[in-house]
């Protein structure tokens, strides 16, 4: 199956709604109606509503948030919910950034967790699974890899599973400059993917976009999307400027 590629802006802890009023005027002007991508953006959730008004003409384009918490509500001050996700009319959730775990010590029985309650919320959940340096050197990337997209797909049922979107995100590779080749992410990629045809079949693993983030730029963004199963970009610097987030979405 040939999947509509998925060009994925995760802006992290920058641009303001101001920033990002500035950003999409540029951006717009440059980038008409894109039937053939599938564009997400995920601002920070302050500046969420700012990016939806700028896309009110765009209704094409995804808008999604970069966390969520494990529950739906209560005292867990400073959190966001899938439920306000879905009011606010995102459609897509991070779960399991590198960042996330790393930084914030968010656990596989998080993602697991979280990818239910996104599920459930009829949100589509993008999985982020990658290995460490130290992981990579000591040969244990597929076993990582794996292991963090079975704890994603712990709690879900196979029509759920097949609605997921999944990304490789090598966290060496992640904010160093330092890219997989496109021959590195293909390899893990068709990894992810073996994983995804035993857990649900041939059919719908084929239809499971597994995007590639680390580094992309407007200079190796079409070789790597040309790479054999790298079904789109997930992308952090380089989404940031609206003349290079443009030339990326064109790739
Ligand atoms: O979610 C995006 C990734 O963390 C990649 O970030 P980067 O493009 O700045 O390396």
């Amino acid at each position: 199956m040939h999947l509509k590629p998925v060009i994925a802006a995760n802006w992290k802890l920058n641009h303001t709604p101001t920033d990002a009023k500035a950003f999409f005027q540029r951006f717009l002007a440059q980038v008409p109606k894109l039937n053939e991508r599938t564009l997400v953006f995920f601002p920070s959730a302050i500046t969420l509503t700012t990016v939806m008004d700028a896309l009110r003409d765009r209704p094409e384009v995804w808008v999604g948030v970069q966390n969520v918490h494990t529950e739906v509500q209560g005292a867990f001050t400073g959190e966001n919910s899938v439920l306000m996700a879905r009011d606010v009319g995102a459609r897509v959730v991070l779960v399991g950034h590198s960042e996330r775990r790393h930084v914030f010590g968010e656990t596989d029985a998080m993602t697991t967790r979280k990818m239910a309650l996104i599920a459930q919320g009829r949100l589509t959940p993008m999985l982020c699974v990658g290995e460490t340096l130290e992981e990579r050197e000591a040969g244990r990337t597929a076993e990582v890899v794996e292991r963090q997209l079975s704890a994603g797909l712990a709690e879900l049922d196979d029509v759920q599973v097949g609605a997921i979107m999944l990304a490789y995100e090598p966290v060496w590779a992640i904010g160093t400059g330092r890219t997989a080749t496109p021959d590195d992410a293909s390899e893990i990629h068709g990894v992810l993917r073996r994983a995804l045809v035993s857990r649900v079949g041939e059919k719908a693993a084929a239809g499971i976009p597994i995007l590639y983030g680390g580094s992309v730029n407007r200079g190796n963004a079409s070789q790597l999307l040309a790479a054999p199963d790298v079904d789109g970009l997930l992308v952090g610097g380089a989404s940031l400027d609206a003349d290079s987030w443009a030339s990326i979405v064109r790739a």
